[in-house]
């Protein structure tokens, strides 16, 4: 741990680049299993921003993995750092006012907890991508679901390794009493939601 260490003010803060961004800085965390969308929707909303002039940053687990996490693995305590340095990139960002949308599995609930308690109340946005096992293994794009039944990856979430949900989600995909299920137009639903609790003014 270290000591002695004082933390150093600007004179430029958060809503000085949050005036200039004319945005709030803030989280969207997409959580679910492999395969849910999380990413394609994390890339659509991105898009669909960056055409109303919103400066957002996507990280998406699978990508932090090649960098700033290659030593971590699946195993609970990597999975739960993994989780707590996104946290803290997320918070830097948003501090930065910039709209940062995280693509991460995210499957134990005390991680994702301990990550919202680093923002303001509403600063970070759950967003759950309730797409049933079924069909995320029907999906299998990258062939993983695969390996985890014929026992080649071990603690694959899902298959050997739980996901939990949690009760306070903010947004929760696809809704339910509607047909929504296309990326473009869940990025819409997630955007009206931005423009509501007013991130997308500064
Ligand atoms: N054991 C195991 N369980 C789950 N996922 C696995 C595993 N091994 C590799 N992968 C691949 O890694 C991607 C998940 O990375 P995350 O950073 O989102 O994982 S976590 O939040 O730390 O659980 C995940 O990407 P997505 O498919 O995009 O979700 C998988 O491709
Ligand atoms: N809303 C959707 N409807 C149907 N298929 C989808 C949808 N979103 C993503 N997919 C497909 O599902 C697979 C997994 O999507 P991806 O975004 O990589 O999921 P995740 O990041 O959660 O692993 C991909 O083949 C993708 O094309």
């Amino acid at each position: 741990m270290a000591t002695n260490i004082v933390w150093h003010k600007s004179s430029v803060g958060k809503l000085h680049r949050q005036e200039l961004l004319q945005q709030k800085g803030c989280v969207i965390w997409f959580t679910g299993l492999s395969g849910s969308g999380k990413s394609t929707l994390a890339y659509a909303l991105c898009q669909a921003l960056y055409s109303r002039g919103k400066l957002t940053y996507v990280l998406d687990g699978d990508n932090v993995q090649h960098g700033l996490n290659r030593d971590l693995a699946f195993k609970v305590e990597d999975r739960a750092e993994n989780i707590r340095r996104i946290g803290e990139v997320a918070k830097l960002f948003a501090d930065a006012g910039i709209i940062y949308i995280a693509s991460v599995i995210s499957p134990y609930r005390k991680d994702r907890d301990a990550c919202c308690a680093l923002f303001p109340e509403g600063d970070l946005i759950k967003v759950f991508m309730d797409v049933p096992l079924q069909i995320c293994e029907a999906r299998d794009p990258k062939g993983l679901y695969n390996f985890a039944r014929a026992g080649k990856i071990k603690g694959f979430t899902g298959v050997d390794d739980p996901y939990e949900p949690s009760l306070n989600f903010e947004i929760v995909l696809p809704e339910k009493g509607n047909n929504i299920t296309s990326p473009y137009e869940m990025a819409e639903t997630v955007i009206s939601y931005l423009e509501e609790k007013g991130y997308l003014r500064a």
